[in-house]
């Protein structure tokens, strides 16, 4: 039997079989299963036809934006319109057949828009171009997908299984369990939380079916099977991700409505230019960037020219923005703003940098 004959089966019988009490283990076993066999699946193959690696372009500006979709949802159309790049976009299927790089200006920030051809269900493996473009989609710090509003649903979940079947989480976070090696051999479980979903007895039954005989593994949160075997698996990709829902022009104010409220979904019209702005506004939020101006001894704060990191930067990462060699020679920084007690206040190069925050970087 083929490995996709192999997952196709386990995923029926994971179907069929009833979720309760008695299958739990049954269960947890199948899916640990079924995540090795896609393991598999995605090992580079050796022969050359399918390459397995994405489109060669090159990572610019200060954040990357994947567009995901399928056929002729209106991806290239939205670039060409957010972006000074144009794409060739039309009615057939099909339009785009390479990654195709813009970039988009938003509060003094560079970020690269990517539009990419659609993909269809089968994409995890292989149909169309699909694996070059899930590849692209793993190095993108947001992705948008993009939907066609008058057939939204079944395209997103869809898309949302291939996604999935190679790795990548959608808006979720790293599962907070510690699985680390252990001294002395075997397995220690604890929890610091009630587990409703894992026990020992489950955990210690998918860890045998990964052959791991020792580790110290133990959940901070409630978490499930499935994101247990994540952590064990380890390559996984968290991923914020927005549902743009397109050509709104085409549905029913109710429809819009609806998905409107769905969360992190925005609805828009490409067609008819509608609310590209509130997309941009989502899209800022989602990629979490933070804007630091500098400021001389003295003088007033450069408020023009913003350097943009990513949440979490700290000091240092400013230091290195500025010049290579600026963190050798820093001695001590004055910063105002929100990431601070008072306003200015001295910190060191670990300090954590937050939006708008003013720094002056003072020289040993
Ligand atoms: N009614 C309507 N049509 C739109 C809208 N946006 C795009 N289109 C049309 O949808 C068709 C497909 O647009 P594309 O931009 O080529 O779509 P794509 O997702 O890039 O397609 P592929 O590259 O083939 O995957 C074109 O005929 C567009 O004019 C919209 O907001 N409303
Ligand atoms: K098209
Ligand atoms: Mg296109």
């Amino acid at each position: 039997m083929g490995i996709l004959e192999k997952i196709s089966e386990i995923e029926k019988e994971i179907a069929r079989t009833q979720k309760n009490k008695a299958t739990e283990y049954h269960l947890g076993l199948l899916k640990a299963k079924l995540a090795k066999y896609r393991a598999q699946l995605l090992e580079p193959s050796k022969s050359s036809s399918s390459k397995g690696e994405g489109f060669d372009v090159m990572k610019s500006g200060d954040a990357r934006v994947a567009l995901i979709g399928f056929p002729s949802v209106g991806k290239s159309t939205f670039l060409s319109l957010m972006t000074s790049t144009a794409s060739e976009a039309a009615s057939y299927e099909f339009t785009t057949l390479t990654c195709i790089p813009g970039v988009i200006e938003y509060k003094g920030a560079n970020i690269q828009l990517l539009d990419l051809p659609g993909i269809i269900e089968g994409a995890a493996q292989g149909k169309g171009r699909g694996r070059q473009v899930i590849a692209v989609a793993r190095t993108a710090d947001v992705v948008i997908m993009m939907l066609d509003a008058t057939k939204g649903e079944v395209q997103r979940s869809l898309l949302e299984k291939e996604l999935e079947s190679v790795g990548i989480r959608l808006n979720k976070h790293k599962p907070n369990i510690y699985f680390k090696p252990k001294k002395g051999g075997g397995i220690s479980f604890n929890s610091t939380v009630t587990l409703t979903q894992c026990s020992e007895k489950l955990v210690q039954l998918i860890l045998h079916e990964y052959s791991i005989l020792t580790r110290r593994v133990l959940f901070r949160e409630d978490c499930s099977p499935d994101e247990f075997i994540d952590v064990i698996v380890g390559n996984r990709v968290y991923m914020p991700c927005l549902y743009v829902y397109n050509k709104i022009d085409q549905i029913s104010m109710e429809e819009v409505d609806r998905l409107a409220r769905k969360p992190d979904s925005v609805v828009i019209s490409c067609g008819m230019k509608l609310n590209l702005d509130y997309l941009l506004e989502m899209l800022w939020e989602y990629l979490a960037l933070t804007c630091i101006y500098t400021k001389k001894r003295g003088q007033r704060p450069d408020f023009t020219d913003a350097i943009i990191l990513r949440k979490g930067a700290s000091v240092e990462h400013v230091c290195h923005r500025i010049h290579r060699s600026l963190a050798s020679q820093f001695k001590y920084a004055l910063v105002w703003g929100t990431s601070t007690k008072y306003s200015p206040q001295r910190v060191g190069l670990t300090h954590t940098m937050e939006h708008e925050d003013v720094i002056q970087i003072v020289k040993k």
